[in-house]
Formats: C-alpha cells, sequence, structure tokens
C-alpha cells in the first residue's frame, strides 16, 4: 500500500500516480475504440432503403414528413429508423423511451446539432446559441440565458406580459381580421422588451421589422434545399457561379440575420454610454442592461464576454418569437373547432374572475386546472416544431448529433449522424397521452374527478424537446399562452367567419409548423367586457 511522507518525496506514490495518469485517457480512448470497432459490427437501425448517392432523399415528403416517418417505424417494428441522405445518416427517434433513453440519458454525446453551413457560415446566424455544436462557446451562452431567465426571474417580467396581453385585447376588438398580426407583435414586443427594453409599440417599428426580416431569411434558409449543407466545400464557390444561387441568398439574406442582435444591443449600449441612464438610475430595466452593467471593460475576456451577451440576446428573439405565435394561431384554431371546450374554459373562467370586475392576470396562474390542461392540450396537439422538414430541405428544426459511435437496442448508431425526435408522433402516441390523440381534448390531463391536473399523465411539453438542449424558454413560452388563452376567452367568444369552413386547417411543414391561414370573428361577450378592454388602466390589476 503507498503511504504519503510529509517532507520528502514518495516515490513510489508519484509513480503511482504518473501511471494513472498515463494510463487512464489511454484505456477511456481504447475502450472508446473497442466500443466504436464492436459497435460497428452491429446493424444500423431498420429503414428504407434508398438510391445509390442521394439515399433516402426522395423517400420522405415535403408534407407531414412525421406520418411516414411513424409509417416507417411501425412497418420495420422498430422505434428507431435509419436513413441515409445524401451520404449522411439520419436516426430518427419515434418513441418517447428512445427520446428518453438517448437525449436525455445519454445527452453527454446527444447534444451537439449538425453542420448548417447555410444558415451559420453564409448567412451569419452562427450568434444563435440554438444552432451551436456543443461546446465551451454554447455551455457559455446557455448559461446565461437560464441565469437571465430563471424561473425565480420570470416573475419579474410578468408585468410586461400583462400590458402586451391588454393591448391585444384592445387590437382583437377594434382590428379582428388582424388577428394573426397582433399575436406576432405580441411575442415579439414582449421578448424585444425584456431582453433589450425596447419598447414597442407598433408593428411599424424598425426594430421589430429589422427582426422579422431576419426570421424571414432564416425560415427562408431552413426550408430550401441548399446543396451547400450536404457539401460545405460549393460555399467557396463564386456567387456568378452556374448554379450559385444560394450565394447570391445568402448575401440577400445575411445583413438583417447580422443586424438583428447586432443594432438590438447597439440601442442598449447608446442609452447607457450616451445619456449615462445607469447613472441617473434611468435605464430601461432590461436583461441587456444588466449583464452590460456586470462587464467590466478592463476584463481580459470583455470582447469575448460582450459577443456571449450579443448571441444570446438575439437567440432569445430568433428562437421565442414565431415558435409562440405559431401556439397562439393553434389555440384560436382549437376554440372555433371545439366551441363545447371554449364553453367550458369560459365558464371556468368566469367562476374565477366574474365577480372581481377586472381582467384575468397572474394571480389566477396555477389556480384554473382546466385552462392549464387546455394549454398543454395545444402544445401537445399541435406541437410547433414537429419532427423536421424533409431531409430533401437542408436544415431542420432541432435536429441533435450523436459525437461518439453507440449502440441502442443492438443497433449502431454512427458517430456524426443527425439525430431527430419525432414529436408529433410522440405526442400522438395513444399509450401515453390516451385515446384518439387526434382529437382536441384537455380532458386528457384532468384526472378523473376532472377537477385536477392528473399528475400521473405527462406534461404533454414534448414540443420542447429533450435533453440538454432543451428549450430554456419553456416557461415563458408557456405563460404567455395561458395568458393569451384565460384573457381572450374572459372577454370574447371565438366563431369562426360566415360561411368559413371550421373543419381541417392544414399547417404548412417548416422549421417551424404554422396554420394556414384562415378567418375567424372574435365577438365581445358583453358590454362589461368591452369596457373592462378598453379600460385598460382600470383593468390592470398589478
Ligand atoms: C411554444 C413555444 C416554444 C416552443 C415549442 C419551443 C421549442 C423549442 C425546441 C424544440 C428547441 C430545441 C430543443 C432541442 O434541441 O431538443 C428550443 C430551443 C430553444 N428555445 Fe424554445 N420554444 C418555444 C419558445 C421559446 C421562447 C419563448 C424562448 C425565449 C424567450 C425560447 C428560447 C429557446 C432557445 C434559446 C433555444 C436553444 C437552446 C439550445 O440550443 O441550447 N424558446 N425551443
Amino acid at each position: 500500500m503507498d503511504t504519503i511522507l510529509f517532507g520528502q518525496v514518495d516515490w513510489s506514490v508519484t509513480k503511482t500516480a504518473a501511471i494513472a495518469c498515463i494510463a487512464a485517457p489511454i484505456a477511456i480512448v481504447a475502450l472508446r475504440h473497442i466500443k466504436g470497432l464492436s459497435s460497428k459490427k452491429l446493424p444500423l437501425p431498420p429503414g428504407p432503403r434508398g438510391l445509390p448517392f442521394i439515399g433516402n432523399a426522395l423517400d420522405i415528403p415535403q408534407d407531414n414528413p412525421w406520418e411516414t416517418y411513424k409509417g416507417w417505424s411501425d412497418q420495420y417494428g422498430s422505434d428507431i429508423i435509419h436513413l441515409k441522405v445524401l451520404g449522411g445518416d439520419l436516426i430518427v427517434l419515434d418513441s418517447l423511451e428512445a427520446c428518453k433513453e438517448l437525449l436525455e440519458k445519454r445527452s453527454s454525446i446527444y447534444s451537439s446539432r449538425p453542420r448548417m453551413t447555410m444558415m451559420n457560415e453564409l448567412l451569419g446566424f452562427s450568434w444563435h446559441f440554438a444552432f451551436m455544436p456543443y461546446n465551451e462557446e454554447w455551455r457559455e451562452r446557455r448559461k446565461i440565458f437560464q441565469q437571465a431567465l430563471h424561473p425565480t426571474r420570470v416573475e419579474a417580467y410578468r408585468e410586461r406580459l400583462v400590458r402586451g396581453v391588454r393591448n391585444l385585447l384592445l387590437q382583437l376588438l377594434d382590428d379582428p381580421d388582424n388577428f394573426r398580426g397582433h399575436g406576432r407583435l405580441l411575442s415579439g414586443a414582449f421578448i424585444l422588451g425584456i431582453t433589450y427594453g425596447l419598447d414597442i409599440k407598433s408593428d411599424e417599428d424598425n426594430y421589430i421589422q429589422q427582426a422579422e426580416r431576419a426570421m424571414v431569411s432564416m425560415s427562408a434558409a431552413g426550408t430550401s434545399s441548399y446543396m451547400v449543407d450536404f457539401l460545405p466545400s460549393l460555399r467557396m464557390l463564386p456567387s456568378w457561379f452556374p448554379g450559385a444561387k444560394f450565394k447570391r441568398d445568402a448575401k440577400l439574406w445575411s445583413p438583417d440575420a447580422i443586424a438583428l442582435p447586432r443594432d438590438c444591443l447597439r440601442f442598449v449600449e447608446d442609452g447607457l454610454v450616451g445619456t449615462n441612464l445607469v447613472a441617473r438610475g434611468d435605464a430601461p430595466p432590461c436583461i441587456a442592461t444588466e449583464l452590460l452593467e456586470e462587464l467590466a471593460p478592463d476584463d481580459r475576456d470583455y470582447v469575448e464576454k460582450k459577443r456571449a451577451i450579443h448571441d444570446v440576446l438575439g437567440a432569445a428573439y430568433a428562437a421565442g418569437a414565431d415558435t409562440t405565435v405559431s401556439a397562439f394561431a393553434t389555440f384560436f384554431l382549437c376554440m372555433i373547432q371545439n366551441p363545447d371546450i371554449q364553453k367550458k374554459a369560459q365558464e371556468v373562467i368566469d367562476e374565477a374572475i366574474s365577480n372581481l370586475g377586472r381582467l384575468p392576470d397572474f394571480t389566477e396562474y396555477k389556480t384554473l386546472p382546466y385552462i392549464e390542461a387546455l394549454v398543454r392540450e395545444v402544445i401537445r396537439w399541435r406541437p410547433v416544431t414537429p419532427v423536421c422538414i424533409s431531409m430533401t430541405s437542408t436544415s431542420t428544426a432541432v435536429p441533435h448529433e450523436v459525437t461518439e459511435d453507440d449502440v441502442y437496442k443492438g443497433y449502431h448508431i454512427p458517430a456524426g449522424a443527425t439525430i431527430l425526435a419525432n414529436v408529433y408522433s410522440i405526442s400522438h402516441d395513444p399509450s401515453i397521452y390516451g385515446p384518439n390523440p387526434a382529437k382536441f381534448n384537455p380532458a386528457r390531463f384532468m384526472d378523473a374527478s376532472q377537477t385536477s391536473i392528473n399528475p400521473d399523465m405527462p406534461m404533454g411539453y414534448d414540443a420542447f424537446g429533450y435533453g440538454r438542449r432543451v428549450c430554456p424558454g419553456l416557461q415563458i413560452a408557456v405563460e404567455s399562452i395561458w395568458l393569451v388563452v384565460v384573457s381572450v376567452l374572459a372577454v370574447f367568444d371565438l366563431r369562426p367567419e360566415v360561411g368559413e369552413k371550421e373543419g381541417f386547417v392544414r399547417y404548412n411543414s417548416g422549421m417551424l409548423i404554422h396554420a394556414d391561414p384562415f378567418k375567424m370573428r372574435f365577438i365581445p361577450r358583453s358590454k362589461e367586457a368591452v369596457e373592462l378592454i378598453r379600460n385598460t388602466e382600470t383593468a390592470t390589476n398589478m
């Protein structure tokens, strides 16, 4: 046994330590190598046979690819399937069990992102940490984001959210046809408000226009097929080269992609430096101000730290605005399609607040189980990021990348494979969410008495992803949807437009899904409801 002696060197200990230091890394590398070698002997997960070179690229439909993935999963009797697309490996996870096992339990090797040449390198979205690989840069940004928007701090932003939703009610009263635009303004203005302290009043605002242009370019890059994502070396082609349209597209879109985080942060910096608002205590309360104030200009890492702030704040808008808007539209749609559910929700709200002579606010949060169930059902029924767009389009919504060879249920998962959770199919799995999952039915989240949330039922939040990359804006998103649901139903009856069919509305397939345009009416429920909306001063109980 080795002994430790003070005052003199015990060479036996030093020697053992030295051997351990050298041997341990070698053993780890060797084990990984052996694991890699042995796993490579195993078969890949099953999947349809592809064509030479393009593989399965043409097998995946543009519309509702999640249904096709699920079909293959049933056909091959496996909860993971493998596809080859232009030489790349794509593994689709078709069960909650597989997502939990791989994306959560083995998250140390399943949390990276595939290279996105068009999006990150040519357009300039490399600042968006949702698209970053699993590395130190990502870790730093994720940490800042989580601290800034920690659930205990979200309450501080509720007042702004309440104001935004009151404004939404007013807009729905005066200009109901543009209900989607109003939802967009609410979520965009709210996020730009909490991050940069911007006080956005209309969708004509320059900052919101610019942010929206950036989102349009992100969506276009994510929904189009660009060969450069499969053959990154093509990025070196000059833009005049035949077939190099991607370069011309990138040139057109990149100014907006770069401007979104840069100009908003500049707004805050100008306010801080130019007028010394902080010294006067007048700086807009926002995350940017807080983070910038903590920065010391003589800090050795000043430039890198400021870059991280720039990236984190931009990511909040890029990841949070459009996603929430999609959920708002799904809520409206579900209400006109399910008048009985709408009525039941209104009864619950009326019982809780009708005598109070005010609009709902966060006082009611967590006290209305049926409304909580309704919000969960909105998120479950049409998950905003259902799986991905088809691989004939290049960028998928939120793909993961596995960084080491691995084995799951006897199948080899090759390092570098793109991993997709088939969130749509999991959200519609009857063994998890009960019978008739295609039906919008908040009651599935309630217990047998229908008075409380069923604690044994999963939250229905598959749409927010899994593991270390799970959406860090979940709480803000859920609270925003909740407040819109409870406020809108308190004062409006939602009805389909006269003459419009209230039946099936298609959803587009893209980085995120959105319901196709539909028309509806927002009918004030009473004279008092109109007064409450108009008199927002009185209505704000904060
Ligand atoms: C209904 C609304 C929303 C949905 C459905 C949603 C969904 C998602 C999903 C699926 C991911 C990727 C998860 C993964 O890789 O496994 C994600 C990432 C992210 N979300 Fe959300 N999100 C929503 C709202 C928000 C909001 C409001 C914010 C910010 C205020 C936000 C910020 C982010 C960020 C920063 C990431 C990147 C995380 C990372 O890569 O580490 N999201 N979101």
